[in-house]
């Protein structure tokens, strides 16, 4: 590095052992052994003195403490690959660059994805806990009629953000014989459409009434907020099922409740939720009656995934002490 003073970084959960030596060496770091989230003041604290805060999802970094951030505080190098926990435009306007961490978790958050496209049809979760909990005897055997589920293949899989996890959902669509059809702010580029053979809909409204599986993978924007809203999810067939593996609140959670429990819907995969880590009793209710297969929010969880963040956030800070752009800036209005 060019300048011999170490950057002061605060980082607010535990990450795994390789990265916090690596940043133990490479700047004057503050890390949280006992990984308890931070309070609102302890942010507070952290940004009026370090030079750079790697703060994670759970943290909400909003316009209020990014105003009342120290002058040093430069760098917001977030150990995540959503970024709506933080106010970029805020931070923007203090001059406080934000950095994320995407790509090295777009795969395994595809692989999570596709596995709730799966379970949740298939009764997966339904037939594992009907084994964990039982007697070693209560099982009666195969029956012709017993546990079945509904066809994958053949199916039509309607993915709303084709982004880079929507694509990635796409390919291993693709392979199990579902045909994929996509709603997106833009089209992706021909190339991608004729690999994927993947129909394009403009309307949002149009593709959710002709699909047989809905998976939400774009953002959470002030734009996505509740996009499937009670008048979008009264739209889907009631043999739909929808997956979400992005926010919670792209979909409106209480709507989406009602539509299973009335049976308006067939069932919901989630890994992401509107108020976690609280989850609406009433999904566990669903949950336990077959109608949902929920999961703690670990869509992008693999040792790999989290080493690979946190090479990402090294490097986005080390380029910026640098005196560069960092790979991961996330622009205002760009998300
Ligand atoms: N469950 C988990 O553990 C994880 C969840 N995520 C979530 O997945 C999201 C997507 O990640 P990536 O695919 O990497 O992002 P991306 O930016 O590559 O893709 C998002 C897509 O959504 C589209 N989009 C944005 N606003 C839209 C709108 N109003 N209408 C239609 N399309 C819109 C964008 O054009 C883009 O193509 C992240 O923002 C994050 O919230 C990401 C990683 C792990
Ligand atoms: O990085 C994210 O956005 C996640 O949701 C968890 O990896």
């Amino acid at each position: 590095m060019n300048n011999p003073r170490k950057p002061v970084v605060v980082v607010t959960r535990k990450l795994p052992a390789s990265v916090e030596a690596r940043m133990g060496e490479l700047f004057s770091v503050e890390l949280n052994h006992d990984d308890r989230p931070f309070s609102r003041e302890r942010l507070a604290e952290a940004m009026a003195r370090a030079d750079v805060l790697v703060p994670t999802l759970t943290d909400t970094i909003d316009a209020q403490l990014i105003e009342k951030a120290g002058p040093k505080l430069k760098l917001i190098a977030s150990f995540s690959n959503g970024i709506d926990n933080v106010d970029v435009d805020a931070a923007a306007r203090k001059g406080i660059t934000v950095t994320n961490t995407p790509n090295v978790l777009t795969e395994d958050t595809a692989d999570m994805t596709m596995a709730l496209v799966l379970a949740v049809p298939r009764r997966l979760a339904e037939g594992a806990r009907l084994l964990a909990g039982s007697a070693p005897d209560s099982w009666q055997g195969w029956s012709p009629t017993w546990m079945l589920g509904r066809r994958i293949w053949g199916k039509r899989l309607g993915i709303v953000g084709m982004g880079r996890i929507g694509t990635a959902v796409a390919r291993r669509a693709k392979a199990f014989g579902l045909s994929v059809n996509y709603h997106n702010r833009n089209r992706v580029n021909p190339e991608t459409e004729a690999e994927l053979e993947a129909t394009y809909w403009d309307s949002l409204d149009q593709m959710l009434a002709r699909v047989d599986i809905v998976s939400v993978n774009c953002p959470s924007t002030p734009a996505t907020y509740h996009l499937i809203s009670a008048r979008r999810l009264a739209l889907l067939r009631p043999e739909a099922y929808i997956v979400n593996t992005a926010r919670g609140d792209v979909i409106d959670e209480a709507a989406m409740i009602r539509c299973l429990e009335d049976d308006r819907i067939a069932g919901a995969g989630l890994d992401v939720f509107e108020n976690e880590p609280a989850i609406n009793p009433r999904l566990l209710e669903l949950a336990k009656a077959g109608k949902a297969v929920l999961l703690p929010h670990m869509g992008s969880a693999t040792l790999e995934s989290r080493i690979d963040m946190g090479d990402k956030v090294i490097i986005n800070i080390r380029t910026f002490f640098d005196g560069h752009r960092p790979p991961n800036r996330v622009l205002p209005g760009r998300i």
